[in-house]
């Protein structure tokens, strides 16, 4: 498979913004955290599908430092709103601190806890767009809680759908990874059966898997 060098992304497409770059050299450099956020072009890709879909209601399950809480924050109309879900308290620290720094605080709202808790408690059919980017074992079950939560025409994305290159089931079998493709694939599969979701792959660095409801 061929990808898109990130230089030749940003040759086209500019340099990523200073703001954006600081907010990755002190969560990465200072606090630490972990280097699992979204690219720079998956970035795109969300504040692309938000700016297209137009949801009031944006569910995020997995905020880390708010990278990608700040593209979709940046795709939303006049009045709209992102709900973004963190077990850890530190990275939901850190992204509070971040979506201040990008100006975005006013459009978001972090829930710090257990996102499966949190998701039996959103009303059906109440939100417009839903982005998956946490742990990947749990993908089935947020696939099952966030599908009629989902207005009709209602958009899913599941980023890591191409679990880390891992098509050919060539791993040691019962290990984390294993668990972890295995999960993921549960999951692209079901949504692609799926005769109620209509589905593509997006080729970013880790591969989105994005989903309309019917
Ligand atoms: C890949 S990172 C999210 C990256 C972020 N979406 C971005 O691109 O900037 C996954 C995050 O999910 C969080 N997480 C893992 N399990 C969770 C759960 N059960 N409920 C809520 N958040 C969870 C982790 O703490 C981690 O910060």
């Amino acid at each position: 498979m061929t990808t898109i060098p990130h230089g030749y992304i940003r040759a086209v497409l500019g340099p990523r913004e200073e703001v954006l770059d600081g907010i990755l050299r002190r969560s990465l450099l200072d606090d630490r955290l972990p280097t699992i956020q979204v690219d720079d072009n998956a970035g795109r890709v969300l504040q692309l599908l938000t700016l297209l879909r137009r949801p009031r209601q944006v569910l995020e399950i997995g905020t880390l430092f708010g990278y990608s809480t700040i593209h979709l924050a940046r795709g939303l109309p006049e009045g709209g709103r992102v709900t973004t879900l963190e077990i850890d308290p530190r990275a939901a620290e850190a992204a509070r601190r971040n979506l201040r720094t990008a100006g975005v605080e006013d459009r978001v709202d972090i829930v710090v806890g257990d996102a499966c808790a949190y998701l039996e408690t959103v009303p059906p059919g109440s939100v417009g767009l839903v982005f998956i980017d946490a742990d990947k074992k749990s993908y089935p079950d947020y696939l099952r809680l966030c599908y009629p939560l989902l207005e009709p025409g209602g958009v899913l994305i599941a980023d890591d759908a191409f679990a880390q290159g891992d098509f050919t089931a060539e791993r040691t079998e019962g290990s984390e990874e294993d668990r972890e493709a295995k999960a993921i694939h549960r999951y692209n599969r079901a949504v692609g059966r799926s005769t109620r979701l209509f589905s593509a792959f997006v080729g970013t660095q880790s591969g989105l898997l994005v989903s309309v409801k019917e």
